[in-house]
């Protein structure tokens, strides 16, 4: 997969050569990354890339020509096909399927917008698909492309380690993950759940997931809406939901 990123900030984007899952699989050459930023497709002398609203108002908004250089250039070279993603808060809410889908395009090309955000035609045109990390504001689109552009690396073949793909499977089938734990076996007094200790990997495995089911109970119920559950998790979920109010009385 190639990814690009339009931004004002490229320096940001170096903490994902420089650590962890991202940082190994852009050197391995699982995922490609590229930077463009408006800033070096300017003309003027002050090197301008905001502009004044029209209506007046607080706040300034992305220059168009710049900006959009800076898109064309992208597209130039991840290729037409790139999918254009435009990070805000009017976008589509990212969760884990909005991830599976877009780690299946074969180049994405983030636009990170600064400032009050950008020009509406220059969406209409230029951008494909607007995306949200969150229901709040953020000072740029930056974050929220490194979130979506983590997220998606760790889906891509080969991304993840052996030891890490477990963790990756507790979410993906859309339940909240189960607890871990590690040495030592006492902390404050509380003990490992002795089935962490038995070695029957099919027994931890049941418990893995019943906790899973559980937790996304009582935490997540939206998550559970709708979903239809194989005969082992209906049973696993009725168990732990009998467990819960036997000690807990609700
Ligand atoms: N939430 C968000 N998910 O993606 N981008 C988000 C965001 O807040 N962007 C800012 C909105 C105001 N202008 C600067 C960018």
């Amino acid at each position: 997969m190639r990814l690009g990123v339009v931004t004002l900030f490229p320096s940001m984007f170096h903490v994902l050569w420089d650590s962890g899952v991202t940082g190994r699989a852009l050197k391995r050459g699982i995922v490609g990354l590229n930077l463009w930023n408006p800033r070096d497709f300017t003309h003027d002398r002050h090197r301008t890339v905001d502009d004044r609203p029209y209506g007046g108002g607080p706040g300034m908004v992305m220059g168009v020509q710049p900006l959009r250089d800076a898109i064309h250039a992208g597209r130039a070279e991840l290729g037409e096909g790139c999918r254009v993603l435009y990070l805000s808060p009017q976008g589509r809410r990212l969760d884990q399927a909005g991830l599976e889908a877009l780690a299946t395009q074969k180049a994405l090309l983030f636009v990170a917008g600064r400032y009050e955000g950008v020009d509406e035609r220059l969406v209409d045109v230029e951008i494909d698909e607007e995306w949200s990390i969150g229901d709040y504001v953020l000072s740029g689109g930056e974050l929220a492309a490194m979130v979506m552009i983590d997220g998606l690396v760790r889906l891509l073949p080969g991304a993840l380690g052996a030891t890490e793909s477990a963790q990756q499977d507790s979410f993906v089938n859309g339940l909240l993950d189960c607890p871990h734990y590690t040495r030592p076996e006492v902390i404050e007094g509380r003990r490992v759940p002795s089935v962490l200790l038995s070695g029957n990997h099919e027994a931890i495995r049941r418990w893995r997931l019943k906790q899973a089911l559980g937790r996304t109970w009582l935490k997540r119920p939206d998550l559970l809406s709708g979903r239809i559950l194989n005969l082992e998790q209906q049973h696993l979920l009725a168990e732990f939901i009998r467990e819960y109010q036997a000690e807990y009385g609700e």
